[in-house]
């Protein structure tokens, strides 16, 4: 098994990637957060993959960083290390779509993880939350800046204030996530939709990502004009001339992928 602490399996054009460290609710150790960026580059390598999907348990899509393994870090060693470390961003450096496919617990840096796919599936037992300040510390992986984008100032400085859980129907209200699943039929759910977006043109769908997320980045005249490049960008390629043809033609789309 080439992963220690995650499982990859391929369905079709979809790199599935399953947290596995069930004994400690896929608490982020150094180990899994190295094994889940090898994993990221590999996908984001294979032609094969058009995207991916990154889930846990049932009871746990991943409990936060591992609490046991930080206890002792002193500021020395995680200043120098500058630890949270670039390989906890990789997810959210991948320019081909990531699916989170949340059940459970998502907490600390699990909630970050989450936040650093490009949307959010939840089960119905999902649980969201930065509850870092009940341990003394506060998120380090990106929880106060996307969870602020996500659901506005007010619920992200109570949640990361008192450490409270956002259950999934407030999640979802909250425009943390983009739908509640049954949780049996999550992954499956997952897959589903990342397999529509995979069979897709694939530059396409990479414009569309770099886009909405510009989004994050940058003033909305600077983001629209970035928008309206890379829409004049897709005339350059062969698969809007087929897009276009193939509607006009009543007919499905042979995506070229150029
Ligand atoms: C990335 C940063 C910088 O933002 C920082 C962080 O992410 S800090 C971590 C934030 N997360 C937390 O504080 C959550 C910690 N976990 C819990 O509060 C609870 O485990 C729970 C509410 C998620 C679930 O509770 P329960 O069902 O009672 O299960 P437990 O018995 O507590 O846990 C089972 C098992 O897993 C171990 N575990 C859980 N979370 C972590 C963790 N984050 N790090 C290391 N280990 C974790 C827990 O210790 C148990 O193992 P054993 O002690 O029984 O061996």
């Amino acid at each position: 098994m080439p992963y220690e602490t995650i499982i990859v399996e391929h369905r079709g054009p979809v790199a599935l990637i399953t947290l596995n460290r069930p004994k400690a609710l896929n608490a982020l150790s150094d180990q899994l957060v190295t094994d889940l960026g090898n994993a990221v580059d590999a996908a984001e390598a294979d032609d094969n993959v058009g995207a991916i999907v990154i889930t846990g348990s049932e009871k746990a899509f991943a409990a936060g960083a591992d609490i046991k393994e930080m206890a002792g870090f002193s500021y020395m060693d995680v200043y120098k290390a500058n630890f949270i470390t670039a390989k906890w961003e990789r997810v959210a450096k991948c320019r081909k779509p990531v699916i989170a496919a949340v059940a459970g617990y998502a907490l600390g840096g699990g909630c970050e993880l989450a936040m650093m796919c490009d949307f959010i599936l939840a089960g119905d037992n999902a649980k969201f939350g930065q509850p870092e300040i009940t341990i003394g510390t506060i998120p380090g992986a990106g929880g106060t800046q996307r969870l602020t984008r996500f659901v506005g100032k007010s619920k992200a400085m109570e949640m990361c204030l008192t450490g409270r859980n956002m259950d999934a129907a407030e999640a979802e209200r909250a425009g943390l996530v983009s739908r509640i699943v049954p949780v049996a039929e999550l992954v499956d759910e997952a897959v589903k939709v990342a397999e529509r977006i995979a069979k897709l043109s694939r530059p396409i769908v990479m414009m569309a990502k770099e886009s909405v997320n510009k989004a994050y980045e940058t003033t909305l005249t600077e983001g629209v004009t970035f928008e309206r490049r890379l829409f004049h960008s897709t005339f350059a390629t062969e698969d809007q001339k087929e897009g276009m043809a193939a509607f006009a033609e009543k007919r499905q789309p042979d995506w070229k992928n150029r």
